[in-house]
């Protein structure tokens, strides 16, 4: 018999306990611009989430796109600037990452997952006044930080059997402003608004790195918090374990921080042994399943 049918049959078997375990359970997905790659990067992620839907999980997306907008602001001859991780945005800014993030991206994104056979939704923090926003810090301009969240739709989506893709574009309280949102802070705050199981953050590094430039692959939010304060988390890390910190303390169960660049990231988080990148969780150590009966509570 051919080895490699061997193999693929013992990996199916492997990943049982973990389908099991996963089975109903909500994950939202950050996947940031600089983890999208070229189409067979994003055709093979789009198949991860097709796969999760058809085991029965509910795979939530929620996208980056800066280098995207920072590729047409330069076309249009408008500059990027950011302050501790955000981008500076102006009302002439906006339009342009509205017309990026909630168009090109976020198609772009859908047609991958329908064309992998899956059934992709786009919508934005707009749809349905899903993530309503305040101005963050005068300094940004139209950059939003979520103030009210009504993620029914997300729901209602993923229970007709639909995968919602979702851009960080969000209104404002008053004025019908729009509001440019940070990808992680959207995730972020959609993952404790769903009280989700898990927060996969996609990034373009393997995962929280020590002092000695190790990945740190368990991490309690205290840990995450002295890392901070001692300088060993630093740049676009920082906003992203704060946003960790937040969801966990909304109720989101795991958050993990992972690369995004390796072929199927996701399916190597939640059905091998093996894992990928930096968990961080509250309480009890990374424990892998060793077989649970069906309908059991594993998360
Ligand atoms: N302790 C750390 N571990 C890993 N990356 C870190 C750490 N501290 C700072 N970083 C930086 O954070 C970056 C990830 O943040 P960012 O570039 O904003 O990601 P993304 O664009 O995917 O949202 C890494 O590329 C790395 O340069
Ligand atoms: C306020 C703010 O900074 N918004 C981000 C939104 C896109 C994003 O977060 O993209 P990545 O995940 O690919 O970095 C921006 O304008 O770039």
């Amino acid at each position: 018999m051919n080895r490699n049918w061997i193999a693929t049959a013992r990996t199916l078997s492997e990943a049982l306990p973990y389908l099991q375990r996963y089975s109903g359970a909500v994950v939202v997905v950050k996947f940031g611009g600089n983890a999208m790659g070229d189409d067979d990067a994003m055709a093979e992620f789009a198949r991860d989430m097709v796969l999760m839907k058809q085991v029965g999980m509910n795979p939530v997306v929620v996208h980056g796109g800066g280098p995207m907008i920072n590729s047409l602001l330069g076309r249009l001859g408008i500059e990027s600037q950011f302050v501790r991780g955000k981008r500076v945005t102006t009302k002439e800014t906006v339009e342009i990452v509205e017309m990026v993030l909630s168009g090109l991206v976020n198609k772009r994104i859908v047609q991958a997952i329908n064309d992998a056979g899956g059934r992709a939704v786009g919508i934005s923090g707009k749809d349905d006044d899903m993530m309503v926003c305040e101005a963050d810090d005068p300094e940004l301009g139209f950059v939003g930080r979520p103030v009210e969240m009504n993620v029914q739709i997300i729901r209602d989506l993923y229970t007709a059997g639909m995968i919602p893709v979702i851009a960080p574009v969000a209104t404002g309280m008053e004025d019908n402003e729009t509001f440019n949102v940070n990808g992680d802070t959207a995730a972020g705050a959609i993952a404790g608004a769903l009280r989700a199981d898990r927060l996969l953050l996609l990034t373009d590094v393997a995962g929280v790195k020590d002092s000695a430039g190790e990945v740190v692959t368990q991490l309690s939010p205290d840990q995450v918090r002295d890392m901070i304060a001692d300088g060993q988390i630093s740049g676009g890390m920082i906003p992203k374990t704060e946003t960790a910190l937040m969801a966990l303390e909304e109720g989101v169960r795991a958050v993990i921080i992972l690369d995004g660049r390796v072929p199927n990231a996701c399916l190597l988080e939640l059905f091998t042994e093996h894992g990928a990148g930096s968990m961080i969780r509250s309480t009890e150590p990374r424990v892998k399943p060793r077989g649970l009966r069906q309908g059991e509570a594993g998360l």
